[in-house]
């Protein structure tokens, strides 16, 4: 039975479902050190933002097939690491959306109004009215930094309370950020206009101290910051500097550079500065969202079957890999063909789509020729997830190219390989009942079904060399189950594709060049 290692928190209902098909143990609050010493017994591993999956974790998880984040952030995964290993990384894409923007918009008022200090001095018996006169958000203009998922809920619930809404995301368009009611504009408009700014992105290199002193003395004195989405997009020393010289009226965070936070400035400021511990997808409603959904994938990917969310293999959702099934395995045929026909070092693989799979859905057959091309070379280690990665690590250039108008087939599939030693190339169309033929070698038509073991020939188009290619099989005890010869003129250069009951003793591909007529031979395992 599997088993699956559940280091933070989640929802009872998440631990339920993966009982189903794994033995599940939950240990949180493990160290890192404790964390490396037991991760090479599990399957699974379910985590939120509490556990860091470093790359020494990761290698330590030799038994590893799937890493779940019941969350949307997967900052504390060290995904590059897991994808080498072909370990797939899911999250919850929208688990928590509502519950993180409930969370930024409740922030955003409370600091306003200076709820928090307000409510503790209350309940130290104080009834102070005059320090705690805020600020009201009707009218002022909210500046939203990363119009996402969690960033446009912000939107449609600030837009009801009466603000302006200005945005700064590069990766929206104009006419997005106008449904939902958000002027698009560059960061530095926004952080000069804005009385309030919001921050939805996730941390990148990109984004990390995006919010520095720099940008925060352009900032209004009556300016507020918010940020529920990750610690070190704001210089924290240079926010809580800026509150207290007044440059601007205060911030309200959830999420820090280190987590839990200890020692920091924040701490010192008053009732400008609202600070809550990483809470932004503590509802129960987000909580048991986020377990069903990656408990569910941890579940079918224990079962061998595909990720819903999978964050590092692009394009294979569930639906669309439903209906190219068939074709994968065509494609990861035809990959380990060709690979093995180009023999050596494989430098280009030109994929071209065709027919009915010339379409932008069929990306994931390229993945799966990859994966049949590395199988020679990685066998059981190269899988969906790593399979891009490797080929790229090996310096294999991919071309993917799409030409609807072959319609020999419904689809089909061409595969060319480049290497050390030549250029070969295979095309393979699955028949009506699903069945995969081999319907071009070397751009020399024929008609074969793969089989495991196959000897392919280059020949002159000429008597009695099928008969003399039998006798040596024959000598060998290899029988022969099919044979079929793809010519282009009658007695001129031609292929020879023979699929054998036995696997091809050494020595025979010597044997076989001296045939009189022939040029070249290939054996191939399927
Ligand atoms: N405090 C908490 O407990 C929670 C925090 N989060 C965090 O909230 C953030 C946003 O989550 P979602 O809205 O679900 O993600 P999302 O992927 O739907 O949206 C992120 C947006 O940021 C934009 N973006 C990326 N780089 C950018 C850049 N350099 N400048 C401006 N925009 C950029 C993207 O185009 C995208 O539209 C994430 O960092 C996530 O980890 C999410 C849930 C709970
Ligand atoms: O989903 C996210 O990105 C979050 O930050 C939520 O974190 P958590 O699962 O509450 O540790």
């Amino acid at each position: 039975m599997s088993k699956v290692l559940v280091s933070d928190p989640i929802d009872q209902v998440g631990i339920d479902i993966l009982s189903q098909v794994a033995s599940v143990d939950v240990k949180t609050n493990l160290k890192p050190e404790e964390l490396v010493q037991i991760i090479g017994e599990y399957d699974a591993l379910m985590i939120r933002s509490g556990t860091r999956v470093t790359q020494e974790i990761i290698e330590a998880g030799t038994q590893l097939k799937i890493i779940g984040r019941a969350g949307v952030g997967v900052d504390n995964v060290d995904v590059p690491a897991a994808t080498r290993k072909g370990i797939v990384v899911v999250n919850s894409p929208e688990g928590n959306t509502i519950a993180a923007a409930e969370h930024a918009l409740a922030m955003m008022l409370s600091m306003s109004r200076y709820i928090p200090d307000a409510n503790a001095s209350v309940k130290r018996g104080e009834w102070d009215r005059k320090t705690f006169v805020g600020a009201e958000v009707y009218k002022k203009t909210l500046g939203i930094v990363g119009l996402g998922k969690i960033g446009s809920h912000v939107a449609g619930v600030a837009k009801a309370l009466g603000m302006k809404l200005l945005a700064f995301d590069p990766f929206i368009s104009t006419e997005r950020a106008e449904q939902i009611g958000c002027q698009l504009v560059d960061l530095e408009l926004l952080i000069q206009q804005a009385d309030y700014i919001t921050l939805h992105i996730p941390k990148t290199p990109e984004t990390t101290h995006l919010i520095n002193a720099e940008r925060l003395a352009k900032m209004k004195p009556t300016t507020r910051i918010i940020n529920c989405a990750r610690g070190g997009i704001i210089d924290e020393e240079a926010l809580a500097a800026a509150i207290k010289e007044g440059k601007i009226a205060g911030a309200a965070l959830d999420v820090y550079e280190i987590e839990p936070l200890g020692e920091s400035s924040l701490k010192s400021i008053g009732k400008e500065a609202v600070l809550t511990p990483h809470l932004g997808a503590s509802t129960a409603e987000a909580q048991v969202n986020v377990a069903i959904d990656v408990a569910e994938q941890i579940r079918d990917v224990l079962l061998g079957l595909p990720a819903r969310s999978a964050v590092n293999i692009p394009g294979l959702n569930p639906d669309v890999l439903q209906e190219l099934k068939p074709y994968m395995q065509l494609a990861e045929t035809l990959g380990k063909l060709v690979g093995q026909l180009a023999g050596g070092r494989v430098e280009l693989l030109n994929v071209r789509l065709q027919g009915e799979l010339a379409t932008n859905r069929s990306q994931p057959l390229v993945v799966a020729s990859l994966k049949g091309l590395l199988y020679q070379a990685l066998r059981e280690r190269v899988n969906y997830v790593n399979a891009s990665i490797e080929a790229k690590e090996r310096g294999i250039r991919v071309i993917e190219t799409r030409d609807a108008s072959i319609k020999d087939y419904a689809g089909s599939l061409h595969l060319e390989a480049t290497g050390s030693l030549g250029t070969h190339s295979v095309t393979g169309a699955l028949l009506g009942d699903g069945e995969i033929r081999l319907t071009n070698l070397d751009g020399f038509p024929i008609n074969v079904p793969p089989s495991q073991h196959m000897l392919f020939t280059l020949h002159r188009d000429q008597p009695g060399i099928i008969g003399k290619l039998g006798s040596l099989l024959g000598s060998y005890n290899v029988n022969i189950a099919s044979m079929q010869v793809g010519r282009k003129i009658v007695r001129g250069e031609a292929v020879m594709a023979l699929s054998l009951d036995d696997p091809l003793p050494d020595g025979i591909l010597t044997e076989t060049i001296k045939v009189p007529g022939i040029r070249d031979a290939y054996t191939v395992t399927l």
